[in-house]
């Protein structure tokens, strides 16, 4: 969001009162820059990049910090390392929500998982092998991840091509030695975009690398180079592109499905507007309140008046923001929506092969009858982790378009394989070595199973497949209800969540058609919390069959609806409560006309004819109609 600075009149100025960025105090304009002077020595973190002061350039102040720019700070430098996910309060947060409009807002698409790959070859023919070389220094034919000829990739990619690290330049020459270190660690040298190594890692090593911060993050692109599928939105005559090139940023919404890229493209387009001076900010919705939102407003402003520098705001899954937060249509009216695709097979190989080249995998070629490596001498040029080509191909294809979901199998697969120590067999005409680790196509299956992967708690799939429980329920369908509760339940989603759900569902969908349904549920709510999982799932599995089978009425729902609507459409003060309706302890109010005329029912035997509603809204019938 690029943010508008005022006129640049040295008159109006005068005349202005303005705001410091840095420590928020009001002063004539006249004075500001005498204080920024001062007052960005005194708190250089306060400013976004901090000017080199008496601590250092980027060094925190040892002063004390307001809080507000202490937050700030944290989100600039850490949103987007770290792609933000909710927290167990947000989520509830999230299904308090949905609660109010019956679950309807999680009204997302859906991303069916893709075919199961039939065993044929899935990805462009890649003839050889590469051993333990990072992008571009394969000496194998397989191509490098980063090869411009990807398949699927956005080309030319003209914006970074021309400013592509001197790093990866150096990768290409094959001087592994080109910084004069000494024995640099394998993962140092040669992992995530950095210089070649001179040797293919051993399995601790690859091990190791793998340990920690997740694959995804670890390789999370800062180029375009490196940036695959997307070429609709990212090609050469795209308007993405030519603002890209110069670096003319509009607001922006990036839509698009779990792990294609969304983040990833924010991240570079911050890399590319540093290089610009652009100043870039990240806030996540999921922790982020609108006061935040108005904060960093304020201080674009502030930087676009004082330092003629703009700011790009990046806030994250937007979508969390509450419906007032994002106020959607003003949202929309000022921003370019730009849609991202599932990412594409070709693609998702393009992305696993440039993590398995960093690593150091050799990719093992199922075409040819044995492999030039697989001899059993193993000097340290040679590999000691391979993965077999169809496995690659298989994760590709499962990833469903997931980037993220590729990495995070990939890497499961392969430290789930290293930690058992299953040594490299003789395999297809391969010779057995015993320092060498294989992993194989059921690896990278099991990998994904395990990981839980193909349900992402945090993210997209948790509403999503909530939803479709919801609506399967609704629709008495109680064989889809039973697939999307185990979907859930083995994709690692706590019981309790689902719990909750059915015991909404219970009250909303079935109602009074079934009273009992209620009973159901909150036993089945209470069974879970008593026994959790595994055992509890098939407490859950029978109040989802109760339910879907159960007759269903939203009469209750409907008509509760209708009164909230009454009232919040009611103009003026709320009708008073009628006099013969209110209790009467004292004797004043007795006097005043309280309780007065009020017919005690137990008291008649024939119906009472009595009013109860306010006089105004008499003949109202919040059951029959759909609104008041
Ligand atoms: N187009 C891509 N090219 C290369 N790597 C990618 C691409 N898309 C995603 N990745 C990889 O997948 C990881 C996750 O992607 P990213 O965070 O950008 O997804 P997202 O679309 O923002 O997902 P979500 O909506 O779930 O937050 C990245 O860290 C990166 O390693």
């Amino acid at each position: 969001m690029e943010v508008s600075g005022p006129d640049d009149d040295p008159f109006l100025a005068q005349l202005h009162r303005v705001q410091c960025p840095v420590c928020q105090q009001t002063m004539p304009a006249a004075h500001i820059n005498s204080h920024l002077d001062r007052c960005l020595l005194l708190h250089p973190a306060g400013h976004a990049e901090p000017e080199p002061g008496p601590h250092g350039a980027g060094e925190p102040p040892k002063g004390p910090v307001s809080p507000r720019s202490k937050r700030r700070r944290l989100s600039e430098s850490s949103a987007l390392k770290q792609p933000a996910t909710p927290t167990a309060a947000e989520s509830s947060e999230g299904e308090g929500d949905e609660a109010d409009d019956g679950g309807e807002t999680e009204s997302r698409e859906s991303y069916d998982a893709p075919p199961t790959p039939s065993g044929a070859r899935l990805i462009p023919d890649f003839p050889g092998a590469r051993v333990g070389s990072p992008a571009g220094q394969g000496t194998g034919d397989r191509p490098a991840a980063s090869s411009a000829a990807a398949a699927g990739s956005a080309s030319p990619r003209s914006w970074d091509e021309a400013e592509a690290p001197e790093e990866e330049e150096a990768a290409g020459d094959g001087d592994a030695d080109a910084d004069g270190e000494d024995e640099p660690g394998p993962w140092a040298a040669a992992a995530f975009g950095g210089r070649a190594q001179p040797r293919a890692p051993a399995a601790d090593e690859v091990r190791q690398m793998l340990e920690g911060k997740p694959l995804a993050e670890k390789m999370r692109p800062d180029t375009l180079q490196d940036y695959f599928g997307q070429s609709r939105a990212l090609g050469p005559e795209s308007l993405l592109r030519t603002l890209l090139d110069t670096s003319e940023v509009p607001s922006l919404i990036l839509w698009g499905p779990p792990g294609c890229g969304k983040t990833t493209l924010a991240h570079i387009i911050a890399n590319n507007s540093k290089k610009h001076s652009v100043r870039f900010v990240t806030l996540s919705a999921t922790n982020a309140k609108t006061n935040d939102v108005r904060d960093v407003i304020k201080q674009a402003q502030n930087e676009k008046s004082f330092f003629k520098r703009k700011t790009i705001l990046f806030i994250d899954e937007i979508h969390r923001f509450n419906k007032s937060q994002q106020v959607n249509a003003a949202l929309l009216s000022r921003c370019r929506v730009i849609v991202l695709e599932k990412l594409p097979v070709e693609a998702m190989v393009m992305i696993l092969m440039r993590a398995i080249d960093s690593l150091g995998i050799h990719v093992l070629d199922s075409s040819r009858p044995a492999d030039p490596l697989s001899h059993s001498s193993n000097s340290t040029s040679e590999p000691s982790v391979l993965i077999e080509d169809k496995a690659v191909d298989t994760l590709a294809y499962l990833s469903d378009g997931d980037a993220r979901t590729g990495l995070s199998g990939l890497q499961l697969a392969v430290l789930a394989r290293l930690s058992s120590r299953k040594m490299f067999c003789k395999k297809s005409g391969q010779t057995y070595s015993p320092s060498r680790v294989l992993i194989t196509e059921n690896d990278v299956k099991e990998g994904l199973q395990r990981s839980h992967v193909l349900y992402d708690r945090a993210g997209e799939e948790h509403y999503n497949c909530i939803s479709a429980l919801h609506k399967s329920l609704r629709g008495s369908d109680q064989n889809a209800a039973l697939y999307w509760l185990a979907r859930m339940l083995e994709g690692g989603e706590d019981p309790l969540y689902v719990a909750r759900r059915l015991v909404r569902f219970a009250s909303e969908d079935i109602g009074l058609a079934d009273p009992s349904a209620l009973t159901q549920a909150v036993a089945a709510y209470q069974g879970c919390h008593f026994i959790g999982m595994p055992e509890c799932e098939v407490l859950l599995a029978q109040c989802v069959v109760y339910c879907a089978r159960a007759p269903k009425s939203i009469e209750v729902y409907s008509a509760y609806n209708n009164v909230k609507a009454c009232l919040r459409n009611h103009q003026g003060p709320l009708p008073p409560v009628p006099l013969h309706l209110r209790n009467a302890p004292t004797r004043l109010m007795k006097d005043l006309g309280y309780g007065k005329g009020y017919k005690y029912n137990p008291m008649y035997n024939e119906p009472v004819d009595q009013e109860y509603l306010p006089e105004e809204l008499r003949g109202i019938d919040f059951f029959k109609q759909r609104r008041c």
